[in-house]
C-alpha cells in the first residue's frame, strides 16, 4: 500500500481531479487486472488505447486513474489525474510504489542488437562466483540467485520489473545485471531507474517494423546512455561504427573495449577453435571455454564491466575463463556420429552472419555446412532476404523453415526469405515448412564430421504458430533426430 501523493515524485501532471491523499493497493496498466484500490494507468499502445478502458478499471475497482486525456465522464469518489506521458509516468510511480529498488543495487543495463543475453547471463554467474547475491532480467529467463523466474519479454515492462527488482533486494541481491531491449528503452520501460553501469555491444539491422528507421534505432538506444547519471560508467564497443556515438552525449565516465585498437579494455585473439579461445586480456594470456571472436567482444564487456565496479582483475579472469555462455548461444552437440549439432539465437542477418563466419573459421578441412533457419512473423520483414542470403553464402547447404510465425502465413514468410536470391544462392536450398521435417532432412544430409546449424530459436521451447505456443525445443530435436537416423 501506498499513498498516491507519495508515488507522484516526478510526475508532471496537468489536471488533477479528486484527492491524491487516497491509499493505493497496485499500479495496473491493464484494466483486467484491475481490483478494489488498484491506480489504473492508461497507456496508448501499438495495437490498442488503454484510455478505452478506463470505464471498465473504475468498474473493477479502481481507486485511481492516470491517463493523457481525461474521460468525458467521472466517477464520483475516483482520483483522476492527467500527465503528458503516460508511459513515463507509471515507470516513475512504480519505481517509487516499489522503495526506489534501483537505488539500493548496483544496477548495470547491457543494450546492443546482439549479445545482450550473453553479456547480461554471463555477468551474472562472474558475480554469482565471486561471491554476490545477484539478480538478472533476460530473455532467456529471469534469476535472483539461483531461483528462476520465468520471463515473458526481454525486459518486462514497468511495473513488472520495479516489482522484480524489490523482490531482488529483499531477497539480499547486491548486483542486479539486466538487459534492456530498445522496446523497453522507447516504452520508458526503464525510465527512472538509477543505473551504476551500462554497456553497448554492438548495432546492426533489426526491429525496423516497430523503430521504422536504422537512425532512429539507434538514436533510441543511445537515449540510454544520453540519461546516465555522472556517477554512472559507460563501456562501449569501440570496433562498432556507432560504438563512439552510443557515449557522445553520455554524462557517465566512459571506457571502451576493443579487437582492433587501443582501449580501456583491450582484447587479441591468439586461438579460437571448437575447444574455445585464448585471448590476450590487458596483456594477460587467458583461455576461455566460450567459442567465436564475436564471443570474444562479448567477454570484454563483461571484463570491462567487472573493472568498472572494482573488482580484482585476476579473480575476474580465473572465474571468466571456466564460464558457458547462455543456453542456445553456441550450444552444441556431437552425435554418435560425430556430426557436429549447433544451437544458435541468431534471428537477425548479423548475428547469422556471424555466427556462420564462426563456424567456416573453426572447419578442419571441408566439412559441409548445413543451416536450417527460419524468420519470425509479425517482427522485422526487411531483414528476412537478407538472412536466406546470408544463410546461402556461407553454408553449402540450407533448409528455410519456419520460426515462430505467430499471425502471419509461415509459407509466405519462405517466400518472403526467398526473395531476390542470387543465383548461386537459389542452387544451395530447400524450403521446408514443418520445423521437426526440416531438421530431420538436414540431419540426413549430414556426414562424420559435418555441421548442422540449426538458428533462430535458441533456448526458446516453444513454436508460436497463429498465437498458440506448440512446445518444441530445437536441441532436443536435433538430439532425436541424431539417434533416429542413427547419425
Ligand atoms: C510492440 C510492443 O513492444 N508491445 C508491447 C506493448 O504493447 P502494446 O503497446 O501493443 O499494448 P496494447 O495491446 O496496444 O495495449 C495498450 C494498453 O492497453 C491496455 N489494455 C489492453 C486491453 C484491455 O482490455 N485493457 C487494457 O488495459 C494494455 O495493457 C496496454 O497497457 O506493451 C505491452 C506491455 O508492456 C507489452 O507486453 C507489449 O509487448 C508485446 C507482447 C511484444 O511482443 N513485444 C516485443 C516486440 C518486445 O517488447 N520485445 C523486446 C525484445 C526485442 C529484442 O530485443 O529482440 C522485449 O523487451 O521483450
Ligand atoms: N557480440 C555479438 N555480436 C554479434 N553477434 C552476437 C554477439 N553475441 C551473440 N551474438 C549472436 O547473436 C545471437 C543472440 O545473442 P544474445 O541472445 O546474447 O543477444 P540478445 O541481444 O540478447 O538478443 P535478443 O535481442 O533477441 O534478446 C547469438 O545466438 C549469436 O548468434
Ligand atoms: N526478442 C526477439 C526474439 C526473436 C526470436 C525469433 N525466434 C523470432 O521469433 O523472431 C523478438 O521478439 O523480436
Ligand atoms: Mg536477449
Amino acid at each position: 500500500m501506498a499513498k498516491l501523493q507519495d508515488i507522484l515524485y516526478k510526475v508532471h501532471l496537468t489536471q488533477v481531479h479528486g484527492s491524491t491523499a487516497v491509499e493505493v493497493k497496485d499500479i495496473q496498466i491493464d484494466s483486467r487486472h484491475v481490483s478494489a484500490g488498484s491506480v489504473f494507468v492508461a497507456i496508448r499502445g501499438a495495437a490498442s488505447d488503454g484510455h478505452r478502458f478506463i470505464y471498465n478499471a473504475v468498474e473493477a475497482g479502481a481507486v485511481a486513474i492516470v491517463c493523457e486525456e481525461m474521460p468525458e465522464v467521472m466517477s464520483d469518489g475516483v482520483t483522476y489525474l492527467q500527465t503528458s506521458n503516460t508511459h513515463e509516468s507509471v515507470a516513475y510511480m512504480a519505481h517509487q510504489f516499489y522503495g526506489e529498488p534501483s537505488l539500493k543495487m548496483k544496477l548495470v543495463g547491457v543494450t546492443g542488437t546482439n549479445g545482450k543475453t550473453t553479456i547480461a547471463t554471463l555477468l551474472f554467474k562472474l558475480f554469482t562466483q565471486l561471491g554476490y547475491t545477484c539478480g538478472l532480467v533476460s530473455t532467456v529467463q529471469n534469476q535472483i540467485g539461483d531461483k528462476i523466474i520465468p520471463a515473458t519479454h526481454t525486459t518486462p515492462d514497468a511495473v513488472s520489473l520495479n516489482a522484480l527488482l524489490k523482490q531482488m533486494y529483499d531477497e539480499g541481491c547486491t548486483h542486479v545485471f539486466m538487459e534492456c531491449s530498445s522496446h523497453a528503452i522507447h516504452q520508458h520501460r526503464i525510465t527512472g531507474l538509477q543505473f551504476t553501469g551500462a554497456l553497448f555491444s554492438n548495432i546492426t539491422h533489426d526491429h525496423l517494423d516497430y523503430h521504422k528507421t536504422f537512425d532512429e534505432y539507434i538514436r533510441v538506444k543511445k537515449s540510454f546512455f544520453d540519461h546516465l547519471p555522472a556517477t554512472a560508467f559507460a563501456v562501449s564497443n569501440a570496433d562498432d561504427k556507432r560504438g563512439e556515438v552510443m557515449l557522445q552525449n553520455t554524462h557517465a565516465k566512459k571506457y571502451f573495449y576493443s579487437l582492433k585498437t587501443l582501449a580501456a579494455f583491450k582484447g587479441k585473439i591468439l586461438e579460437n577453435a571448437l575447444t574455445g579461445l585464448v585471448m590476450l586480456v590487458n596483456d594477460q594470456e587467458v583461455h576461455f571455454r566460450l567459442i567465436g571472436e564475436f564471443n570474444a567482444y562479448n567477454l570484454l564487456a563483461v571484463y570491462g564491466a567487472a573493472m568498472c565496479l572494482g573488482e580484482d582483475k585476476e579473480k575476474v579472469l580465473v572465474k571468466l575463463s571456466m564460464l558457458t555462455g547462455a543456453e542456445g548461444r553456441f550450444d552444441y552437440i556431437i552425435s554418435g556420429g560425430l556430426i557436429i549439432g549447433i544451437v544458435d539465437y541468431a534471428h537477425t542477418p548479423d548475428a547469422l552472419e556471424n555466427v556462420l563466419t564462426t563456424i567456416r573459421k573453426l572447419r578442419k578441412g571441408h566439412e559441409q555446412i548445413i543451416t536450417v533457419v527460419g524468420c519470425g512473423g509479425d517482427r522485422d520483414k526487411t531483414k528476412r532476404p537478407m538472412m536466406a542470403q546470408s544463410a546461402c553464402d556461407l553454408s553449402d547447404k540450407v533448409i528455410f523453415t519456419s520460426d515462430n510465425p505467430r499471425t502471419e502465413d509461415a509459407s509466405q514468410i519462405l517466400r518472403d526469405m526467398e526473395e531476390g536470391l542470387s543465383s548461386a544462392a537459389k542452387r544451395k536450398y530447400i524450403s521446408i515448412v514443418d520445423r521437426r521435417e526440416a531438421i530431420k532432412t538436414a540431419v540426413s544430409f549430414a556426414n562424420e564430421d559435418d555441421i548442422v546449424l540449426v538458428a533462430g530459436k535458441g533456448h526458446e521451447k516453444y513454436q508460436d504458430i497463429g498465437g498458440v505456443k506448440h512446445p518444441f525445443d530445437d536441441k532436443q530435436v536435433l538430439k532425436e533426430m541424431f539417434e533416429l537416423l542413427n547419425k
